[in-house]
């Protein structure tokens, strides 16, 4: 592969030389980044075979752990030398980086810098599909801060902004990598506990609940504890019946009196 043509800031792609380019595609390809190298080098192949218009894009390894992120259009057509494309490679490192950008911003709480709602759900239905295709289990622990009212009344709402953080923070520190904490609203969060059946998510509750009870959050000590919920998920079942379990273990553990377990 090579470029016979190359106009506009083609003419300057960041350490390439453009001369080198119309000899050999290599060039350039040597410098895609090694995840995205495969994915472009089989579109680049299915557009030959079938004709077919490629559209993708990938990035360019620049020096260091710098990167380009590049946009390829291009179409087909017969040559006789064998395919010939008419494209385009645009420049899209910052839309990419907007884009990252707008999508934290739309997963993210603020006030906690947790996974939202949304997030957590979508999270929430990844785990469930690979419990079902593998058979692993899955445990979804509901967390609700108990008498978060008396927080706020007692200490005012930016004070009890303040309690919720760290609480999202302690929570945070707490738990393993792969498990997925989120803020439902209010008061009211959840992890996802992906591989991870009762046995081991009842003590891991536990913890949780007594490393709450015990954390200073400025309030005076034993003001803030949290009643948790748990359910493991039941192979097949709709996401809704599970979060419906957990909802009910959450209820029972305030009515039993709050600061509690219940599975
Ligand atoms: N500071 C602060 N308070 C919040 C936020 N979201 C919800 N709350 C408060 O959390 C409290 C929740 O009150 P309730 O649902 O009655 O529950 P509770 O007082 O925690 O009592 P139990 O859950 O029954 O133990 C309300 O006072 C809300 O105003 C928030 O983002 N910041």
């Amino acid at each position: 592969m090579h470029f016979p043509y190359l106009a506009g800031s083609g003419t300057s792609l960041p350490g390439i030389d453009r001369h080198a380019l119309s000899q050999d595609a290599r060039h350039m390809l040597d410098r895609l980044d090694a995840e995205d190298h495969p994915r472009v080098m089989a579109a680049i192949e299915r557009s030959a075979r079938w004709r077919i218009p490629i559209a993708t894009k990938f990035r360019i390894r620049l020096s260091g752990r710098r990167y380009r992120w590049v946009a390829l259009r291009a179409q087909p057509e017969d040559s006789a030398t064998g395919v010939l494309w008419h494209g385009l490679m645009i420049d899209i490192t910052e839309q990419m980086a907007e884009e990252a950008r707008l999508r934290k911003l739309s997963d993210t709480d603020d006030l906690t810098g947790l996974a939202n709602r949304r997030r957590l759900m979508s999270r929430l239905d990844e785990e469930i599909a690979r419990s079902n295709r593998h058979g692993s289990p899955l445990s979804l622990m509901l967390i609700d801060l108990d008498h978060f009212k008396r927080v706020n009344d007692t200490w005012g709402h930016l004070q009890g902004d303040q309690v919720l953080a760290e609480f999202a923070t302690l929570c945070h520190d707490l738990l393993r990598e792969e498990d997925v904490i989120g803020r439902l609203g209010g008061e009211e969060f959840a992890v996802v506990l992906p591989l991870t059946p009762l046995v081991a998510s009842r003590p891991l509750a536990e913890r949780l609940r007594s490393e709450i009870a015990d954390y200073d959050f400025g309030i005076s000590s034993g003001q803030l504890t949290a009643s948790i919920g748990l359910a493991e998920y039941r192979l097949g079942e709709p996401r809704d019946a599970l979060i419906e379990r957990a909802d009910r273990s959450l209820y029972a553990a305030k009515r039993q009196g709050r600061n509690r377990v219940v599975s």
